[in-house]
């Protein structure tokens, strides 16, 4: 983490934030707590305990419970849910699509434990046919297992399970979800999903947004230093975070020690985009904003925001004095691909320096900047222009959004903030390189809103973040800023320029 500047020494310690695994990472915790001494049996239990816990928590006037049960560990969970339900008086039906007698290890015991407590254990497909009018279905179907979408009496559980009103809790993750991609073609769509010992990295990421509905966590009593061990493949950015990457201003802060930014961009038609990345810039604490913009634009640029400094541009001869006096430079939004926007972008790369690169100009370093790779940039592609620097379909982008954002690291180095619901920030191939974001929200789907997010980026680069740094908190807050103007006005109708002031507060934590 960098100093930002002028700022006091960090009071706030910087805490560890939770790590993201794949299925692979899990199992190799489940085989460590396994070695530790706590036998597989003991997990299921715990995690079944768990599950029940909290149905009781979230629904405790339910009294009939329908639960899908698979073949493998999941499945155990979910005897031991049934379990436990039955012995608290609640009735209890286990449908079960691979036949309990065939059940092996911990999972044949979680079935011994079911029936001795005297839960109806039917066959699913014959189940499925019979009405059960459930308060509360739960789905231990696949787990961490599960090898591509659902097949057979599987899908048709999970399409029954949808079609069902009743409400739904996934025992570790909604069947049909890829636990290391967010990849979901049909999947359980849950109420609520409970995690166990590691937090699935697909989960927090892409279309599994539409699936896992609230989002739960149990480490089943595991040793921390164990859940600290072993490898996983990043971490979940989390609000505590901002006040270790942004400690208090010196008092005697003046402008000349927050940096000042250059904004570039904004053909005619495109002014309002390159007015919002210096607007959400300046939120953020920018000392100094210069926006050089088509001359069309300077009325409507001082209107919205005077203490901006606007400049009519024709060409990118005439930002030299202007990339000279700033610490980083946004470009981007705006911008467009012919004549003005590429010859204010290959000014713009004459130099080295932080640059946030969005938009168009993430078409132009494409078209016209093949192989290069700089460490001081920060790409900010959505799906589709990751898309397209990667060759390949958005859709294939999203079925896989780490390794397409890794992809983009490695051929162009920085830092690339992959857009979208759960932004990846990544910088590298370690876990400390890898940043997810599970804030934000639909209202988001909107026009203008990736100009603002590119604004604060640079806005914290200017005043002296990393830029690995400045991608994640300026992600974090981005997200929190819609989720905090959702709550107070809905999320259906918020703006882009809606942000910037709920921004404010998440920088002055
Ligand atoms: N000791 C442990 O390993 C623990 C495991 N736990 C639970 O166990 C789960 C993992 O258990 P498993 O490794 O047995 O895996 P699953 O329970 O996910 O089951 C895998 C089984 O499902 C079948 N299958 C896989 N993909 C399928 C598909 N697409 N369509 C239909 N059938 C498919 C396979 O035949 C395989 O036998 C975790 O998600 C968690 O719920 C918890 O009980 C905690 C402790
Ligand atoms: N459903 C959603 N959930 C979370 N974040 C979202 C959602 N939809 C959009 N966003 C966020 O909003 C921003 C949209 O950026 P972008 O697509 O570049 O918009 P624009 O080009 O209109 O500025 C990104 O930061 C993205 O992560
Ligand atoms: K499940």
């Amino acid at each position: 983490m960098s100093t930002p500047l002028h700022t006091r020494r960090r009071t706030a310690a910087v805490e560890v934030p939770a790590r993201l695994h794949d299925a692979a990472q899990t199992r190799a915790l489940d085989r460590e707590a396994i070695a530790a001494g706590i036998s597989g049996f003991e997990l299921m239990r715990r995690a079944g305990a768990a599950a029940f816990a909290l149905i009781r928590q979230r629904w405790p006037k339910a009294r009939r419970i329908r639960v899908f049960c698979g073949g493998g560990n999941n499945g155990g969970d979910g005897y031991v849910v049934a379990a436990l339900a039955s012995r608290a008086g609640l009735m209890v039906e286990v449908l079960a699509f691979k036949s309990p007698e065939t059940l092996a290890g911990e999972a044949a015991e979680a079935v011994a434990m079911a029936r001795e407590a005297g839960v109806a254990i039917v066959d699913g497909e014959a189940g499925l046919d019979q009405p059960f009018d459930a308060d509360l279905l739960v789905d231990a179907l696949l787990g961490t297992g599960a090898k591509g979408a659902p097949r057979g009496a599987y899908l048709r559980a999970v399409e029954a399970i949808n079609q069902d009103p009743a409400p739904v809790l996934a025992i570790d993750l909604p069947s049909g979800v890829d636990a290391d991609t967010g990849m979901a073609e049909q999947a359980v769509s849950a109420t609520l999903t409970l995690s166990f010992i590691a937090r699935k990295f697909g989960l927090y990421t892409g279309l599994a947004a539409d699936y896992v509905g609230e989002r739960f966590f149990d480490d089943l009593g595991l040793d921390p230093r164990l859940l600290a061990s072993g490898e996983a493949l990043g971490r979940l950015l989390e609000p505590a975070m901002l006040a270790g990457y942004l400690p208090p201003r010196l008092p005697s802060s003046h402008k000349g020690h927050t940096g000042h930014l250059l904004v570039v961009g904004g053909r005619p038609g495109y002014g309002g985009s390159t007015i919002m990345v210096s607007e959400a810039a300046a939120r953020v604490g920018a000392g100094l904003i210069s926006l050089a913009t088509d001359a069309c634009h300077l009325a409507a640029a001082l209107a919205r925001r005077p203490e901006l400094m606007v400049r009519g541009v024709r060409s990118g001869l005439e930002i030299g004095d202007l990339l000279e006096a700033a610490d980083a430079v946004a470009i981007g939004p705006g911008l467009g691909q012919g004549a003005w926007g590429q010859g204010l972008f290959d000014k713009v790369l004459e130099r080295p320096g932080p640059r946030v690169i969005d938009a168009d100009a993430l078409h132009l370093l494409e078209s016209r900047y093949a192989g290069l790779r700089r460490d001081d940039w920060v790409l900010t592609p959505h799906p589709g222009e990751a898309a397209m620097m990667l060759g390949c379909k958005a859709s294939q982008v999203q079925a896989d959004r780490l390794a397409a954002a890794r992809e983009l690291w490695r051929r162009r180095g920085g830092v690339i903030v992959l857009k979208g619901n759960g932004t990846l920030v990544v910088a590298g191939e370690n876990e400390t390189d890898v940043a997810l974001c599970p804030y934000g929200n639909p209202g988001m789907a909107s026009g203008g809103m990736g100009d603002v997010l590119g604004g604060m980026i640079a806005g914290l680069l200017v005043q002296g973040l990393a830029p690995f740094d400045a991608a994640c908190v300026g992600v974090l807050v981005h997200a929190l800023a819609a989720d905090e103007a959702a709550r107070v006005g809905g999320e259906r109708g918020l703006l882009a320029g809606d942000l910037a002031s709920f921004a404010r507060r998440r920088v002055n934590p």
